[in-house]
């Protein structure tokens, strides 16, 4: 206990509570849009915008002169994804007047061709890519979302699924002017078992109000992001999302029980079974986890919540370098086993943009490392205890330096916003440069410090952070603005460097269209061939989520 008494905040002793809600980027996002839903279609031609009226658009009705222009009032524009990136448009068809009134008859009154609200659809989150839609449709049921297929799949008109558009690699927008198909409205939960905690919901049900949902049951989601509150659970089933809990509970490819999908042509797959066991045929659930909406469109969700554990510590802890860390992890799973719930990292640099951006104070001495240990148990003592006798010997032994543990609700939130809102603060900070990626513990900062030395001024910073405890490591590149010297001194370099290592290119953040190209650093070309032949199979127009997770063909 001595050595606890060295920590600079209090240890606030066993309580009993909720599992910790915190603030998340949607928050941010929505304070923020407004000025940017603003869109300028009358002022004068930007480069975007003559671009714009290039295209087959001038037409009569509601089609009219709905360019979405790239220049917003007193907001940097978002350069058009087809001008920054090279890609060409595929040959589907144009949506027409006639379309329109016959998605109108599907989903009266829910077929959106408002600049402002297309505005805010076509760009992704972070703000760096655009697509140039004009049309969004709102369906309620799987049965509209089949005649929606069907239609589009006759008239081979291409679609962007769109749940909350939370994504990172610019797969939930479209590049041209696929049609937004929204799953906002899909927000029914369907069952809930309180006895096997299995939830049966619509795809497009907010994470965190599921959440929400099931924690007044006793459970709680399986799954945590820092979108919760806007991210769609279908977008994290297509995205195969991971997040803050996988440590604990796992992929989605495992707590997933069932799906009910849309194919291409309309046809609705129904596995929407909740069987923990079920050993007929292939599991073709797992096709559409993680196939970024390139293979069908999710529009409803079986998946198993674990019980609401009742009892939460966190830990936030600075370390003194690296290794220190990695010797923590190793420390903190042998002694804390079962209750071990998150193991993150985040660097000094993390911390500073959090102070600098956010505001948020650093809750302990400076390190050049900071990690954040969550346990969840059934015993509030019991977890202390264990606990506590980690900390002492990471503080006795020199792998921790200070720290401070949470135990109620709003000291946890604070000390996980820390953590979570680093993707905030780095966007804050000017264009991000953003990797995902899967590697040995062991390496994580090695990259990381060879990328600051490679970049030198160049970058404004270098930072790395991440689920550490999953071999994940986040590692974020700022600049002023985006800069295609920069870009080509980071890529290929962090892929060949990470596939040197057999890591993964993309841990879980999925391809979609920014990643799309270097997948075949992390698969081989057989691979890679067996998924087109699948979409081919599944898609064969290709109308699902173009120019998205695989690879142009040679
Ligand atoms: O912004 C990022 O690069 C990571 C976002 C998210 O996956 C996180 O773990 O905070
Ligand atoms: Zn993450």
């Amino acid at each position: 206990m001595f050595l606890i008494h060295k920590f600079n905040t209090f240890l606030c002793r066993a309580a009993t509570m909720v599992p910790c809600q915190v603030p998340r980027w949607s928050t941010w996002i929505f304070r923020a849009s407004p000025q940017w839903q603003r869109t300028a279609c009358a002022l004068g031609a930007s480069m975007g915008q003559q671009r714009w009226l290039s295209l087959p658009w001038r037409v009569s009705g509601p089609l009219a002169f709905r360019g979405c222009s790239s220049t917003a009032l007193g907001v940097p524009r978002v350069m058009p994804t087809s001008e920054r990136y090279p890609v060409q448009r595929l040959p589907f068809s144009v949506v027409s007047e006639e379309d329109l009134a016959a998605f109108e008859r599907i989903i009266p009154g829910r077929v959106i061709t408002d600049p402002e609200e297309l505005e805010v659809a076509n760009v992704d989150w972070l703000r760096t890519i655009r697509g140039c839609s004009k049309v969004m449709l709102r369906p309620r049921t799987t049965e509209e979302v089949s005649r929606i297929l069907r239609h589009c799949h006759q008239r081979n008109l291409a679609v962007n699924p769109q749940g909350g558009n939370t994504g990172m690699v610019g797969g939930s927008v479209p590049v041209f002017d696929e049609i937004i198909l929204s799953t906002a409205l899909m927000n029914q939960v369907i069952s809930f078992h309180d006895v096997s905690g299995i939830l049966v919901c619509q795809a497009g049900c907010v994470l965190e109000e599921l959440n929400r949902y099931v924690q007044e049951r006793g459970f709680i989601m399986p799954l945590d992001l820092g979108a919760k509150g806007s991210c769609h659970i279908g977008g994290n089933v297509a995205t195969n999302a991971g997040g803050l809990r996988f440590l604990r509970y796992g992929s989605l490819r495992g707590t997933v029980l069932g799906l009910e999908v849309v194919l291409a042509n309309g046809t609705v797959l129904d596995c929407l079974t909740s069987l923990r066991k079920d050993n007929t045929g292939y599991d073709l659930k797992q096709l559409f986890i993680g196939s970024e909406g390139t293979l069908g469109v999710i529009t409803a969700v079986s998946i198993l919540c674990p019980p609401m554990p009742k009892a939460v510590n966190v830990a936030f802890l600075g370390c003194p370098g690296f290794a220190e860390v990695l010797q923590a992890f190793s420390t903190c799973k042998g002694m804390l086993g079962e209750i071990l719930s998150a193991f993150e990292f985040m660097d000094a640099e993390c911390m500073q943009l959090v102070g600098q951006h956010l505001h948020l104070a650093r809750p302990v001495q400076e390190s050049p490392f900071y990690i954040l240990v969550e346990t969840s148990g059934s015993s509030a003592e019991h977890d202390s205890a264990k606990l506590d006798g980690f900390l002492e010997q990471a503080l006795g032994s020199g792998l921790v330096t200070d720290g401070t543990v949470g135990t109620d609700h709003s000291k946890i939130q604070s000390l996980w916003a820390l953590r979570e809102r680093i993707t905030e603060a780095l966007s804050h900070d000017g264009y991000v440069f953003k990797y995902d990626i899967s590697l040995p513990v062991e390496r994580f900062y090695d990259l990381v410090m060879d990328l600051r030395g490679r970049l030198g001024l160049r970058a404004k910073h270098v930072v790395g952070y991440g689920h550490l405890g999953d071999g994940n490591l986040h590692l974020n590149v700022t600049a002023e603005a985006f800069s295609a010297a920069l870009l080509d001194a980071l890529e290929p370099y962090v892929y060949t460097w990470t596939a040197a290592q057999r890591g993964s290119v993309s841990a879980e953040h999925g391809l979609g269209f920014k990643k799309k190209d270097v997948l075949g650093y992390s698969k081989p070309p057989t691979a890679v061939q067996l998924m087109w032949q699948l979409k081919a199979l599944l898609d064969p127009q290709g109308i699902l989520n173009p120019y998205k997770m695989l690879p142009a063909r040679a």
